[in-house]
């Protein structure tokens, strides 16, 4: 059983070595010649992953170590009996501290509280859920906007994205990116769109790069529209537009799915599905994996504030920490990818203990991810 995975996929060759010959290779692009032999391939976004990578291949399985999947093909792997999972959710928390981190950053430059604004998300699922429990914690509002799930009955309020447009002085997009069909997420954010936003909104996109229009979003702030820009994601990549950069207020290398924990949850994800799949039970642990974090614990006195959820957030996990390094190798040939390759360690905000002496506190940074206890 030969098995290729992609170099970046931290610990696929010490598990996938339990259930065949391991070979990492580059994604992007995936040497021909590896595929020869292979029966198995595991992927990230990077891989575009269809007929014209495939076919004439012995490949029976593949794997994608993401939650998005619109790199792959998946019409065309089941036509051809090639089994496929994907890793729904996998790095759903650490994009949820992206957007905290992010928000927190622009809540002390322009000076507000993230309490009286409102958070509009735009696709609640895994991504979005998420982000919509925590902000509640914290007590936010937020307004949601998904109609594949309006139209199932689930659970919860559900708007139309005219609303949050209007309303929501934060608008956050956590949708897949859906091409065509009834549920069309390509340029969801569109010259239209951002023309009725009003001014001094945030706009965040950590989905996928063409779910806003990144050309009508650099139109719209070079004739002036006040509008912060949060873009983790680019259309396209890695050639991301140089202009809309220097114009984000954020910018980051499509890492916002990046903690170490969201990393190894993809990879144990298609372990656990590829050995599902060849009838092997296989079964692995974030426990067996993860490295101690560097920052383990503090303690903390006193009430939570905003300033020192951001210092506490901030601790874990800077936004600025990855906007940087884009802004200064963004126009460097193979810039953006050396970036994500050569990734420094990022913990969640559940790696960090955090011993308050006011048990409320104790609570809602429980209640936010931490890991919190009162002493
Ligand atoms: N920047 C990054 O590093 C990461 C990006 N992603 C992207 O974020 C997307 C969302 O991730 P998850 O929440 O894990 O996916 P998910 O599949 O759990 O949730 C997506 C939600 O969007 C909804 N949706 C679909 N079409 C919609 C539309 N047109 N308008 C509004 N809602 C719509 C779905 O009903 C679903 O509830 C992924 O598909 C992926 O493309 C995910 C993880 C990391
Ligand atoms: O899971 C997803 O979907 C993502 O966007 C990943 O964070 C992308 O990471 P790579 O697979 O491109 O390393």
């Amino acid at each position: 059983m030969k098995i290729l995975v992609d170099e970046n996929m931290p610990y696929a060759e010490r598990l996938f070595s339990r259930l065949g010959e391991v070979r990492a290779v580059s994604g992007r692009p995936v040497p021909p010649d590896a595929l020869n032999d292979a029966d198995a391939l595991m992927v990230r976004s990077v891989t575009k992953v269809n007929a014209e990578l495939l076919a004439g291949t012995p490949v029976r399985f593949v794997g994608t170590a993401t939650a998005g999947t619109d790199h792959v093909d998946e019409e065309w792997l089941a036509q051809q009996g090639i089994g496929f999972s994907a890793a729904p959710g996998c790095n759903a928390i650490a994009v949820v501290e992206y957007v905290f981190s992010a928000l927190m950053l622009l809540a002390e430059r322009d000076g507000f509280d993230l309490r009286e604004k409102t958070v509009g998300i735009v696709g609640v699922g895994n991504v979005g859920g998420r982000l919509d429990q925590r902000l509640r914690a914290l007590g936010v509002k937020t307004l949601l906007c998904d109609p594949p799930r309006a139209e199932r009955g689930d659970d919860g309020a559900f708007y139309p994205l005219e609303t949050l447009v209007k309303d929501a002085d934060v608008l956050t997009f956590h949708t897949p990116l859906n091409k065509s069909g009834p549920y069309q997420s390509l340029h969801l954010a569109d010259a239209e769109l951002l023309a009725a936003l009003p001014d001094n909104r945030i706009l965040i996109n950590a989905s996928r790069g063409p779910v806003v229009d990144n050309a009508a979003l650099l139109q719209a702030l070079e004739g002036g529209k006040t509008l912060s820009a949060v873009l983790d994601v680019w259309e396209p990549e890695p050639a991301l537009s140089l202009p809309l950069l220097a114009r984000a207020d954020i910018g980051t290398p499509h890492i916002a799915g990046y903690s170490l924990e969201g990393k190894a949850r993809g990879t144990t994800q298609v372990f656990e599905a590829f050995g599902a799949f060849l009838g092997e039970p296989a079964q692995a642990s974030l426990s067996e994996l993860l490295p101690p974090p560097e920052m383990a614990s503090v303690r903390l006195r006193g009430k939570l504030n905003q300033d020192v959820l951001k210092r506490l957030i901030h601790l874990v996990y800077d936004v600025r920490r990855d906007d940087a390094p884009l802004r200064r190798v963004a126009g460097e040939a193979g810039g953006f990818d050396r970036l994500r390759k050569h990734y420094p360690e990022r913990r969640e905000w559940s790696s960090l203990n955090v011993v308050c002496d006011d048990g409320e506190t104790a609570a809602l940074l429980t209640a936010l991810g931490f890991s919190a206890s009162a002493a």
